[in-house]
Parts: C-alpha cells; structure tokens; sequence
C-alpha cells in the first residue's frame, strides 16, 4: 500500500532531488521539475524511456512538452501527496537525463 512521505523521510528522500533542481509545488504536496534538451527529438526520445519506467511501475506522471522542455509534476494521486513513487520515479528521469550541450 502506497503511503504519504512521513516528515522523517522526507529529509532523506527529498533533499537529494531539490539539489538536484526539483521543487516543492507551491500549492499540492507535488514537486516539479523543468528539463531542458538540445531539441525535440532528445526531449521525446527521453519522454518515451520515462514512459516506459512510468509504466513498468504503474506510475506516471503529470508533464507536458514544448519543443525541447519538458515541464514534469510528480505527486502520487491515490494519496493526494509524495510517496516513495514520486521520488523513485524523480531519482530515475534524473538518471536517463544527458544535459544539453552548450
Ligand atoms: C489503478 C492504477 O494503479 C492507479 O490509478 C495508478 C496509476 N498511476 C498513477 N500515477 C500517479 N502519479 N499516481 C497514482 O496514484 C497512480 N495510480
């Protein structure tokens, strides 16, 4: 059964993924996160290879695309707040993500 983050854990849990750019969403218990890509074909490609994970672990996400950004909410929606899914799934387009080359 998914649970909501305890105060506790998200000290442990969370912290990693502000320094990482993520962010507490102003008005749900949701964090958010901006990634910017060389062009559209690396923003979708990457989209799809989430999708996959997303789907593997019946866990998706609230995102949309503008050409190369992508603009990605996570928030666990059977307990209207952050699980360890949202940052499981966080830790995971952080891991598939290749910065865009200036
Ligand atoms: C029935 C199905 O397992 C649920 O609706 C899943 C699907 N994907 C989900 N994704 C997210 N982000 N939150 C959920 O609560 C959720 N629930």
């Amino acid at each position: 059964m998914t649970e909501r983050l305890s105060t506790e854990t998200r000290k442990t849990v969370l912290q990693p993924l502000f320094n990482s750019g993520w962010e507490m969403d102003k008005n749900r218990d949701a964090i958010h996160k901006t990634f910017k890509f060389a062009d559209f074909a690396d923003a979708f490609g990457w989209m799809t290879r989430v999708a996959i994970w997303a789907e593997k672990w019946d866990h998706h996400p609230e995102w949309s695309n503008v050409y190369n950004k992508v603009t990605v909410t996570l928030i666990t929606h059977d307990v209207d707040g952050l699980s360890t899914l949202d940052a499981k799934l966080a830790r995971k387009m952080d891991g598939l993500f290749q910065p865009k080359k200036d």
